[in-house]
């Protein structure tokens, strides 16, 4: 098999008592697409800010195409462009669209202000959003803020080498979506995984269990700190593993311990 692309070995981090990885080991090759579910609090955004190298971890390596990540991204980039889509669209309310897709490089680059235009609405359209940069965030839908978070998340410098990223990680990109906004951001992201020069490989976590069907080919289960199960998306329907069964029939009875 070739070189994972990412790779976490014995990766543990806690919050002061909270020990929430566990020596976590965990793999995402070239051109997958992991699926990250687990019940709330168990650490699932955790591992994705680690991923991003947004996180120090407090013990065990992470490596990025066989390389070993010293620091965080900010000391050092990778060699595999990561791009982030957070649960909350996390954009700037005060700014337009235009300017919220192309805030890297209106601030880090030199790159004229209508070549960054065009950059955006090329993504803005990959995102099935054309023409809609001079509009603010509060002026769109929780479904067309997201989508404009996943353009925001595939810019790419034409100054650089990368193209865009290789690896998207996607925090709940579905969370509080109707089942038909849902499903356009479900489709929206295989889209963009088979879009030539895009981000094809990536991981997303989320609770929905569509979004876990229709968006991923491998599933990680995380309880405890700890990857408890994987396999492949078939296969959550056919184990008997009890963790699988109880949380996805969503039981209150059974190994998972309710909170609250
Ligand atoms: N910066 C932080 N400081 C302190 N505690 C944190 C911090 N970030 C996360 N935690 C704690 O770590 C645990 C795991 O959080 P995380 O957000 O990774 O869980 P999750 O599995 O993504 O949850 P959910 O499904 O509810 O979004 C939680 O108990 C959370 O309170």
């Amino acid at each position: 098999m070739t070189e994972p692309l990412i790779e976490l070995r014995g990766v543990s981090k806690s919050f002061g008592s909270n020990k929430v990885l566990d020596r976590v080991d965990l793999t995402i090759h070239q051109g997958e697409a992991l699926g990250i579910i687990g019940p709330s609090g168990t650490g699932k955004s955790t591992i994705l800010r680690v991923i991003a190298g947004l996180l120090a971890v407090d013990e065990g390596e992470i490596y990025v195409r066989g390389v070993r990540r010293t620091g965080l991204i900010e000391d050092a980039a990778d060699s595999v462009g990561i791009g982030m889509v957070f649960q909350q669209a996390a954009l700037f309310d005060s700014l337009t669209v235009e300017e919220n897709v192309g805030f890297l490089l209106y601030q880090n680059s030199k790159i004229a202000r209508s070549r960054i235009r065009q950059l955006v609405n090329t993504k803005l359209e990959m995102v099935g959003l054309p023409g809609i940069g001079e509009l603010y965030p509060s002026e769109l839908s929780g479904g067309m803020r997201k989508r404009v978070s996943f353009a925001r998340a595939i810019m790419s410098n034409p100054e650089s080498d990368q193209q865009g990223p290789e690896l998207l990680l996607y925090d709940e990109p579905t969370a509080g979506l109707d089942p038909i906004a849902s499903t356009v951001i479900e489709d929206l992201i295989r889209h963009l995984q088979c879009s030539q020069g895009v981000c094809s490989t990536y991981a997303i976590v989320t609770h929905q269990d569509s979004t876990i069907r229709r968006t991923a080919d491998r599933v990680i289960f995380l309880y405890q700190g700890r990857v408890q199960w994987q396999g492949t998306v078939d296969e959550i329907d056919s184990t008997d593993h009890p963790l699988i069964r109880q949380f996805m029939s969503g039981s209150v009875h059974g190994p998972i311990q309710v909170v609250g």
